[in-house]
């Protein structure tokens, strides 16, 4: 039986008319980052939150003026957590990765979450739960708790979480749950995976699963850029691993059938590049911006199908790289910054180079960086600005806070 149904998940280029998005709205996690802990949390600055969200607000509408659905994560996964099934199994999961050292302990906070309606405990498991928002209950005291620890929460906060890019990827019609680089984001995947696992929407038993985040090699989405339907580019950078690339590959080459070559980009291994997108995305058919300098210091490498992992070749310089993977006689690299090595280096700390495409030469960007969206438009790129002073302090742009779920084909 045919069915003209829309697929929920499908996502074949990275500038396809955006139709649907996950995002998620910041939240009390936010407020919980204190000068002592930013560092671990994987933030520079302490965020306003008020601004933030107005300025959140404002890239929603933006998205939606032009015709894309606006998903967000922590609706979702109230939705999951209607079902007591889920909520009971998705609490002692989070519980047990939090290492509450008391069993008695462990115990109460459970039955304090399971109270809860599930808009409530989706807002716990984001925003955390503070050592000081839970009730003191007498129980018996071990040693444990007659050591004072300094660490201020029972389930820490997820800030970073805005940047839903990174914890998933939509690749054709599957989905990549990933395997997070750092302690700070883990507990972004695993609720993703329950979304997966749960939600009606993704239609699991039709979805294939590319990655899981269990996995023990790394792969975060900001490294993750689908440049056609046959063919992916993935950054190995700081968060994301060689071999997380190859178990990526090997799976897509086994799935459906259409990725055929992934493209590794070797990035410099520094909290500057973290991500590819951190330093590069692509705006057009074949346009580009990218951070000047950048492609001097990449290697690019094509994998294809391989017996027991992929067949690796090393390919030209970014440039030529891209040519073959997408087929084109040529690629334009737009450089931020207008190329002004201060300016482009100024506005890259404020991401200049990380758009998201809405349609193809049709671009979401902060307008703070203006000498980079001047340019983009000197390339005929259509620029829609919004706002980003306080988004900015998490350390990523319009593409990192957005996880598109379906794209028209181009
Ligand atoms: N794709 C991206 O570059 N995402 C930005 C993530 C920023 C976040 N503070 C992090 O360090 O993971």
């Amino acid at each position: 039986m045919t069915t003209d149904r829309k697929p929920f998940l499908d996502v074949r280029s990275e500038i396809g008319k955006l139709k649907a998005v996950m995002l998620h709205r910041p939240g009390r996690e936010l407020e919980r980052i204190t000068p002592q802990y930013l560092h671990e949390l994987l933030f520079d600055d302490i965020p306003w939150l008020k601004k933030m969200r107005e300025e959140h607000d404002g890239f929603a509408d933006a998205l939606r003026m032009r015709g894309c659905t606006v998903y967000y994560y922590q609706d979702m996964l109230a939705d999951i957590l209607k079902d007591e099934h889920v909520k009971e199994q998705l609490v002692a999961e989070v519980l047990t990765k939090c290492n509450i050292a008391n069993p008695d302990l462990e115990e109460l906070i459970k039955d304090f979450l399971m109270e809860k309606t599930p808009q409530e405990i989706a807002e716990i498991l984001i925003a955390g739960l503070h050592k000081k928002d839970f009730p003191e209950i007498q129980r018996e005291k071990r040693l444990v708790d007659h050591i004072k620890e300094e660490y201020p929460f029972y389930i820490n906060p997820l800030p970073n979480l805005y940047f839903t890019r990174d914890p998933g990827a939509v690749i054709g019609n599957g989905l990549c749950v990933n395997s997070m680089n750092t302690h700070a984001r883990d507990r972004e995947t695993m609720i993703l995976k329950y979304i997966y696992t749960y939600h009606p929407n993704f239609e699991k038993d039709v979805t294939p699963l590319w990655y899981d985040y269990d996995r023990r090699y790394s792969i975060e989405g900001g490294d993750i850029l689908v440049l056609g339907e046959n063919v992916i580019a993935v950054g190995c950078s700081e968060r994301t691993s060689a071999r997380g690339i190859e178990d990526l590959a090997m799976n897509l080459f086994k799935g459906d059938g259409k990725i055929q070559k992934v493209i590794a980009v070797q990035i410099p291994f520094t909290r500057a590049y973290m991500h590819l997108d951190t330093v590069f995305t692509m705006v057009d058919y074949d346009k580009f911006t990218i951070y000047p300098g950048v492609e001097d210091k990449v290697k690019a490498f094509c994998l294809t199908e391989g017996k027991n992992c992929p067949k690796v070749e090393p390919m030209g310089n970014l440039q030529d790289a891209l040519k073959q993977a997408l087929n084109l006689p040529s690629i334009q690299f737009i450089q931020s910054g207008g190329g002004d090595e201060v300016t482009a280096a100024r506005e890259q700390w404020n991401d200049s180079t990380n758009t998201l495409a809405i349609a193809p030469g049709v671009v979401v960007t902060y307008n703070r960086n203006e000498a980079s969206n001047d340019t983009l438009r000197k390339y005929g790129i259509e620029v829609v600005e919004i706002e980003g002073s306080e988004l900015v302090r998490g350390r990523g742009g319009p593409r990192c806070m957005s996880m598109p779920l379906n794209r028209e084909k181009i």
